[in-house]
């Protein structure tokens, strides 16, 4: 029997980088990878089977009409009009990045299911539509633009006409419906199609000195639980503060040598991070006491997407800014991992594997 097999690679994110709350996003070199094989011949097991290795596997449901990265493919092959997987399928997915820390796991899966979805389905859809299907299941583009395309990355969802809004305000119910366990295949109606040119983005330019260090606390923070607690609306002091700081960062992480003093204070935030400290002990702390002046090499410091991981951005001395961070965790009592990690520029891709 012949046997197409396929690689899906797509990056680790970090959402927001201190002022840019559902706007910015930086891939990082950690990855979601699918080893993907469909038999050419349209044999075998109506329903793909699915294998995880890495990180956080052990609890992933493993139906594919559970499975995040199945469902999110049932999706773009539904919406398209294709209401089953082709058969014979396998996945095998190996996971580097930690569940529930705010360094996009939820997203780089959506992303590698959208993907997953399109390979399945011989669509070939560019770059802009993947991003559309993508944003009806995450809806805040930051963390899924940056895992999409790479790099630094700006991005906004645009202002849509009635049915559009309509299309893309079905409940996210309907688009991943919780499949019953006896689901099949053409369960539930097909859902609603994608409205096209959904998210917009441009790629910043990045200092190629600057390293994200990533401490990332031993416990997982519900991405929803973490957006519970943030206000439905702000000051006009506090917005200004953000917007001065963003427009100003997304330059200055471009420039070589960075600008510590610059950089340091265009990380700060009022829109998300001081809603999210009684979640994450220590936070306050390390925003406050970690300065590019008392840790010579860093640049700026923040909550990474919405936490609990702190994102360091630095130079130098990465050894020393990841022990104070975690020194003042232990001091709260959270057992922390943590890494130097670089900026990934080449996004998602999928590749054909030789036989
Ligand atoms: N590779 C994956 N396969 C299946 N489900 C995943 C995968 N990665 C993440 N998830 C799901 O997403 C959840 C984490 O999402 P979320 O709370 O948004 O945190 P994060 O900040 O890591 O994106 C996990 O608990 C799991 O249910
Ligand atoms: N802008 C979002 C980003 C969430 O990123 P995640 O990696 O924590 O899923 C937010 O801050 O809620």
């Amino acid at each position: 029997m012949s046997v197409r097999k396929y690689k899906i690679h797509v990056p680790a994110t970090t959402a927001n980088v201190g002022p840019g709350f559902d706007v910015c996003g930086i891939a990082l070199s950690l990855s979601l990878t699918l080893d993907v094989s469909i038999p050419s011949d349209g044999t075998g097991d109506v329903n793909p089977t699915i294998e995880y290795s890495g990180l956080d596997s052990a609890n992933v449901p493993l139906s594919p009409y559970k499975n995040l990265l199945t469902r999110v493919a049932l999706y773009v092959l539904r919406a398209n009009g294709i209401t089953a997987f082709p058969r014979g399928v396998h996945i095998h997915a190996h996971n580097e990045i930690p569940f529930g820390r705010g360094l996009g796991s939820s997203g780089a899966a959506v992303i590698a299911g959208v993907l997953l979805g399109d390979l399945l389905g011989g669509f070939k859809f560019p770059t802009a539509r993947l991003l559309d299907y993508a944003l009806m299941v995450e809806r805040h583009p930051d963390n899924v633009t940056a895992a999409l395309v790479g790099g630094f990355v700006g991005s906004y969802l645009r202002e849509l006409s009635e049915d559009d809004i309509k299309a893309a305000a079905v409940p996210l119910a309907e688009v991943l419906p919780e499949f019953p366990p006896d689901a099949g295949p053409d369960w539930g109606p097909n859902p609603p199609q994608a409205p096209g040119g959904i998210g917009h983005y441009v790629r910043f330019g990045w200092a190629p000195e600057i390293k994200a260090i990533a401490v990332m606390p031993r416990f997982e923070l519900a991405t929803a639980k973490s957006r519970g607690v943030l206000p439905e609306t702000y000051s006009r002091k506090d917005m200004v503060f953000n917007l001065q700081r963003l427009a100003v960062l997304t330059t200055a992480l471009a420039r070589s040598p960075p600008d510590a003093e610059l950089i340091y204070e265009a990380m700060k935030d009022r829109i998300h991070q001081p809603y999210r400290v009684p979640l994450i002990p220590g936070l306050q702390t390390i925003l406050s006491e970690l300065t590019y002046t008392s840790h010579p090499g860093l640049l700026g410091i923040c909550l990474s997407g919405a936490g609990p991981t702190i994102l360091a951005l630095a130079t130098d001395n990465f050894e020393s800014i990841a022990a104070e961070i975690v020194r003042i965790f232990k001091t709260e009592n959270i057992e922390v991992d943590w890494k130097v990690l670089d900026v990934d520029t080449k996004g998602s891709w999928v590749e054909e594997i030789d036989a």
